[in-house]
C-alpha cells in the first residue's frame, strides 16, 4: 500500500445568507416598516488533530469538503440561520499549505487543537437595518458574501524526537527494532523501508521517546535520487539525529565516503536540519575486530570533525545500543519541549474575509438605527393612520 503522507483537499465555507427586504403587514397595519432580517452566517471549514488517526489516507479518496450556507433573512426581522461549521479530522503532525498562495497556514501538533482553513461568508443585511429618521421605508439590503475557498496541501510530519539518517543498508531499521517495539523490514538489500517508520523506546521506567526510521538516502537525493529527499521534512521536529555509519558496506565502498554523501545531502536539503545535534552512530562493528573498528571510526570521525557524540554499535546484536538509548534520553530530558515548540510557532494568517467582517459589523454598530427604537416607529404609524 502506498504511505499518503501528502494530500491536496479542496476546503469551501459556507456562503453568508442575504439579507431581505420586507416590510410589515398586519391586519390593522397596513404600512408597517420594515422588517427584513439579516442572512445568516456562512459556516466555515477547520482542521482538528486527532490522536487516533495516523494517515492522511481519506483524503486521498474524498478531496471536496464544504461547509454550509447561511441561509438567507426572512420576513418579520427572522434572521437567517447560521451555516453549520465543518471540522476535519486529521492526525497530529500535519502540516497546512495554501497551494495557491504557498502561505502556511499552520501545524497541528497537539490533539484537539483546531485550525480555521477557510472561513465562511459574513451574512447579508435585511432592510431592517437600513431605516433611519429619514428614511422609514428603505428598501436596501446586502447580499451575504462568499465563503473562502482554500486548496489545501496537507503534510503529515511525524512528530519524533530523535530521526535515523543514513544510507540504505546501513542498519537503520534493524537499530529501531533493536530499541524499540517497533517492527519494520530489514533485508540485506538497499530501500528496505519504503515508508517512515515510528518506535517508541524506553530506556528506563516512565523515560521514553520517539524515534523515526525514514528511507535511506542516497549521493544526488537532493536531486531527486533513489527516494529523494521527500522524507526528509519527517525529520524537520527531530530533536537531535543520529547518522548511521555501517562500518563495512557490503558494496565495499569507503564509509567515509558514504558519511560525506549524507552530510552533503543534509546540508542541500535544510541548513536548519543541518544545524541540528547530530551524532554519529557506527554500526555492524561486530564485522570487524576492535581495532578495526577504532580505525575505521577514528578515521571517519576526525575527517568529519567530531569529537564527541561518538558511538559504535551492533544492531543487529543489541551491543551498546541501551548506553545510546539513555544518552539520548539525557540530551532530550536537557532540552525541553516547551522551548523547542516556541520556535516553530506560526505567523497569523490573515482570512479572506476577516477585514471584511470586521468592517461590516463595525459599520451597523455605528448607524444611527441602532439608537432608533422599533416600539416607536410601530406605534409613530399608527398613530398617523
Ligand atoms: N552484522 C550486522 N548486520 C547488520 C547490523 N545491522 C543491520 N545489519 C544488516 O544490514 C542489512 C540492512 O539492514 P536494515 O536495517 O534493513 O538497513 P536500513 O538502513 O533500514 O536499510 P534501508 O531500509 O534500505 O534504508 C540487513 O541485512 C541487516 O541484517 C549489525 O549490527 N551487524
Ligand atoms: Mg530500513
Amino acid at each position: 500500500m502506498k504511505f499518503v503522507d501528502e494530500v491536496e483537499i479542496r476546503a469551501e465555507a459556507g456562503d453568508g445568507g442575504s439579507g431581505v427586504v420586507s416590510f410589515r403587514r398586519e391586519k390593522y397595519v397596513p404600512d408597517g416598516g420594515p422588517d427584513g432580517g439579516d442572512g445568516g452566517d456562512g459556516g466555515s471549514v477547520y482542521l482538528e488533530a486527532d490522536e487516533n488517526l495516523n494517515t492522511l489516507i481519506d483524503y486521498q479518496f474524498e478531496r471536496f469538503h464544504r461547509a454550509q450556507r447561511g441561509t438567507n433573512g426572512q420576513s418579520r426581522n427572522c434572521t437567517g440561520k447560521k451555516g453549520e461549521d465543518l471540522t476535519l479530522k486529521v492526525p497530529v503532525g500535519t502540516r497546512v499549505t495554501d497551494v495557491d498562495t504557498q502561505e502556511g497556514l499552520g501545524d497541528l501538533t497537539k490533539h484537539g487543537q483546531k485550525l480555521l482553513v477557510a472561513k465562511g461568508g459574513f451574512h447579508g443585511l435585511g432592510n431592517t437595518r437600513f431605516k433611519s429618521s429619514t428614511n422609514r421605508a428603505p428598501r436596501q439590503k446586502t447580499l451575504g458574501t462568499p465563503g473562502e475557498v482554500r486548496n489545501l496541501k496537507l503534510e503529515l510530519m511525524l512528530l519524533a524526537d530523535v530521526g535515523l539518517l543514513g544510507l540504505p543498508n546501513a542498519g537503520k531499521s534493524t537499530f529501531i527494532r533493536s530499541v524499540s517495539a517497533a517492527k519494520p523490514k530489514v533485508a540485506d538489500y538497499p530501500f528496505t523501508t519504503l515508508i517512515p517508520n515510528l518506535g517508541v523506546v524506553r530506556p528506563a521506567s516512565g523515560q521514553s521517546f520517539v524515534i523515526a526510521d525514514i528511507p535511506g538516502l542516497i549521493e544526488g537525493a537532493s536531486d531527486g535520487a533513489g527516494l529523494g529527499i521527500r522524507f526528509l521534512k519527517h525529520l524537520e521536529r527531530c530533536r537531535v539525529l543520529l547518522h548511521i555509519i555501517d562500518v563495512l558496506p557490503v558494496d565495499g565502498s569507503d564509509p567515509l565516503d558514504n558519511a560525506f554523501a549524507i552530510i552533503n545531502e543534509l546540508h542541500q536539503y535544510s541548513p536548519k536540519l543541518a544545524d541540528k545535534p547530530r551524532w554519529l552512530v557506527f554500526n555492524k562493528i561486530d564485522l570487524l575486530d576492535e581495532s578495526e573498528v577504532d580505525e575505521v571510526c577514528n578515521r571517519i570521525a576526525n575527517e568529519l570533525g567530531v569529537e564527541h557524540d561518538i558511538y559504535k554499535i551492533s544492531a543487529a546484536s543489541g551491543l551498546n545500543t541501551q548506553a545510546l538509548c539513555q544518552d539520548i534520553m539525557q540530551l532530550l530530558e536537557s532540552m525541553p519541549k516547551e522551548k523547542f515548540a516556541q520556535e516553530q510557532e506560526q505567523e497569523e494568517v490573515e482570512f479572506k474575509w476577516d477585514t471584511y467582517h470586521r468592517h461590516a459589523t463595525k459599520d451597523s454598530d455605528d448607524d444611527d438605527w441602532d439608537d432608533w427604537d422599533d416600539d416607536d416607529y410601530d406605534v409613530e404609524i399608527i398613530y398617523e393612520r
